[in-house]
């Protein structure tokens, strides 16, 4: 029960509240004079690089700095906000971080386990102002249901028109949410839940809790992986408002060694290209570029031809194998043993110049084998640097052989020898290159090659890695995630449900194990904030003939406006989805067509592409629409999206990206599992 707040309340947070920012005008300023500082002292840029991102993380946290307050039962008061604020160092704080473990109970405290709080009071500001204070007592006697904390506060956010860009939750996570941003770091733990359940919300606000919590993470690194740039453009103000900045945000090819994706694989190349069996191929072929000769390779040295034997070759290829390296550097094992053969050649050779059969010196060479002047010449020629001055010497010692060695390695003819026995690779010559361009799906592949050969030895890693709409990986971008997070400490969210990727998957066990065998933990969102009610009921026949098992997440709200479909022609569809678009005026609409039509689509609507997510009306396919949402969505030929491969995942996506309505313009009869919807009569 909500109690009566008195102007006098509004009066008192608005004076606490206007403190607070001067706290924060004080410390921006005092950060801001320290930059200038740090940027004049020369060189000192370690310094001024930490006030620039305290500057930034002061300026992230503007927007509802302090959104609640508790009153404890011994009468303590606990301002809440996103960042601490304290007037001096030491002193009790002004403002307690979300993240800190007394903030906890201002999500999860209930009337029927109060965690001694007496009253949870939420600040609602508009700017500087503030606008609302609502408060609950937790008084056991009133206890009602306790599942939705703050269900006013919550139902409004839910409810608002939507801009085109993600807004953190953090004045209204719910107990089961907060429980999952605050599990421990180690391991792997895996966020399931449908559509709408806050996955990706809780992933974000989850990174904010462990760089709070575990410093170190700062400078070990934490990666956010999502499934295109349009959805980190979405996502991408969450965790600055949350005072983070550091965080990488990428794509699986972003991630990959810098090849430009031009082309799209077909639906089977694409999941043939995704299976771990292909890390096996690729050894494979790495391997195969490196076979011993059947015949005695002749090198040539200085006009001169030396010979190596296969075995030889063989024993040097396996002692360069057994080593473990990857193919580029064992390649460099391989040359020593192969120029240490050619070298002891050469030194045999003459030997048998400047000795006798009874290692009698001959061309006035001495005796106990120290250098005449002939034999001087035939190591000159032989490219060993000899020290004239230094008088005559043993033949050929430890520097005469490394000298030996150099001219060998150094000499285009042994080089090309080399290169034959052992050629030195390129992710896309292991890969196979393509004239037509690189896919998608060939990013994971490259990125292996590149490890198989040793290349990426520079590759960045991360402390920990969160990876979103992660149904979408195949198993070739799993191993390529895994190589940049050797800690294997992870947060993985997503929904079978939704997978579109014909490589992606349908068990977190097949994926994760081969990495982390079972040191990975399921945690499960259950309520739907975004999709109503009504719009959920109409996804039911979809989700019951496709995922008969997985239960529907519960919505949260009802807004009493029910879906509806209206059939056409193919010649038509443009005209009567433009038609539609245009007579929508209230928030964000976007339409959700397969790819066949999104040129006709886009030039009847003049609406550009790539998607300016932004814009009033947006027009996306189901795999650019995944983890985005609308006000109203409209979806054009729902038959086309379920022929795709896994297209009743995809028109499972479509149908609930929206917040508010949605609505299916079809061609001819409507896809069975959308022949429920009530058909929308002109006018
Ligand atoms: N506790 C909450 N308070 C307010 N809004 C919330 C809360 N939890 C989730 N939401 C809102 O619900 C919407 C859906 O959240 P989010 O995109 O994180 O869901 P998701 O599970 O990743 O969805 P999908 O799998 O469909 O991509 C967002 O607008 C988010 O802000």
């Amino acid at each position: 029960m909500g109690e009566r707040v008195t102007d006098r309340e509004l009066a008192i947070e608005q004076e606490y509240v206007a403190g607070l920012y001067a706290r924060l005008d004080a410390m921006r300023e005092e950060a801001g004079e320290r930059l200038v500082a740090a940027r004049r002292a020369d060189g000192d840029r370690e310094t001024a690089a930490v006030w620039q991102a305290e500057v930034t993380r002061l300026h992230g946290v503007e927007q509802g700095l302090c959104f609640g307050r508790l009153d404890m039962r011994d009468g303590r008061r606990v301002y809440i906000g996103r960042l601490g604020l304290f007037r001096d160092e030491g002193d009790e704080p002004l403002l307690v971080d979300w993240r800190t473990p007394v903030a906890q109970a201002f999500y999860t405290a209930t009337a029927a386990a109060p965690q001694d709080v007496r009253r949870r009071r939420r600040i609602t500001t508009r700017g500087r102002t503030v606008v609302a204070v609502n408060d609950e007592l937790l008084d056991p006697d009133g206890a009602g249901d306790g599942s939705l904390v703050g269900e006013a506060a919550l139902l409004a956010a839910v409810t608002a028109e939507r801009t085109g860009r993600m807004r953190d939750i953090v004045t209204t996570l719910q107990a089961e949410q907060d429980r999952i941003i605050r599990h421990g770091a180690d391991g792997v733990l895996v966020v399931q839940g449908g559509p709408g359940t806050g996955k990706t919300a809780v992933a974000l606000h989850r990174v904010a809790y462990l760089l709070y919590t575990r410093p170190h993470l700062r400078t070990r690194g934490v990666l956010v992986v999502g499934p295109s740039r349009v959805f980190l453009d979405y996502i991408g103000q969450v965790l600055p408002g949350l005072g983070e900045n550091s965080v990488v945000t990428a794509t699986i090819a972003d991630l990959g060694p810098g090849v430009e994706v031009s082309r799209v694989d077909p639906p089977d190349v694409v999941e043939l290209k995704g299976r771990a069996v292909m890390a096996e191929r690729l050894a494979a072929a790495v391997r195969s570029r490196v076979r011993p000769p059947d015949d005695p390779v002749d090198v040539e040295f200085e006009q001169q031809l030396l010979r190596l034997d296969p075995r030889a070759c063989a024993r040097a290829m396996r002692r360069a194998r057994e080593t473990g390296l990857p193919h580029n550097q064992a390649r460099l094992v391989f040359e020593r043993e192969i120029v240490d053969v050619l070298a002891q050649r050469l030194i045999e050779d003459m030997e048998t110049v400047v000795l006798t059969d009874t290692g009698e010196a001959i061309d006035g060479g001495s005796a106990d084998g120290s250098l005449g002047e002939a034999e001087l010449r035939a190591l000159a020629a032989a490219g060993v640097l000899i020290d004239h001055d230094d008088g005559p010497r043993t033949l050929l010692d430890e520097t005469d052989r490394a000298a030996l060695r150099d001219s060998l390695i150094a000499d285009s003819g042994v080089r090309a020898a080399l290169d034959a026995l052992w050629p030195p690779l390129t992710p896309q010559q292991v890969v196979g290159e393509r004239a037509e361009g690189w896919s998608a799906a060939d990013i994971p592949l490259l990125d292996e090659a590149a490890a198989l050969i040793g290349e990426g030895g520079d590759r960045v890693t991360f402390g920990h890695v969160v990876v979103d709409e992660a149904q979408e990986l195949s198993e070739m971008a799993w191993r390529m995630l895994m190589r940049r997070c050797p800690t294997r400490s992870m947060t993985i969210v997503g929904d079978p449900a939704q997978t579109g990727n014909p490589a992606g998957t349908s068990s977190w066990d097949r994926v994760l194990r081969p990495h982390v065998r079972d040191r990975w933990r399921l945690a499960s969102l259950t309520v739907n904030y975004r999709t109503p009610m009504e719009i959920m009921a109409a996804t039911a026949d979809l989700l019951a003939a496709h995922h008969p098992d997985t239960p529907p997440p519960r919505s949260v709200r009802s807004t009493g406006e029910e879906p509806w479909r209206i059939g056409t022609t193919p010649a038509e569809l443009p005209t009567v989805v433009a038609d539609l678009a245009e007579a929508h005026t209230d928030g964000h609409l976007a339409i959700i067509a397969p790819s066949a039509h999104i040129g006709s689509l886009a030039a009847e609507l003049s609406l550009s592409i790539p998607p300016d997510l932004t814009g009033k009306v947006v027009l996306l396919t189901p795999d650019q629409a995944k983890g985005l949402e609308f006000d109203s969505v409209l979806i054009a030929d729902p038959a086309g999206i379920l022929a795709g491969p896994l297209g009743h995942n995809d028109l499972y996506v479509a149908m609930t990206r929206a917040t508010r309505r949605l609505g299916v313009v079809h061609l001819g009869q409507p896809p069975a599992v959308l022949s429920a919807l009530p058909e929308l009569r002109p006018g």
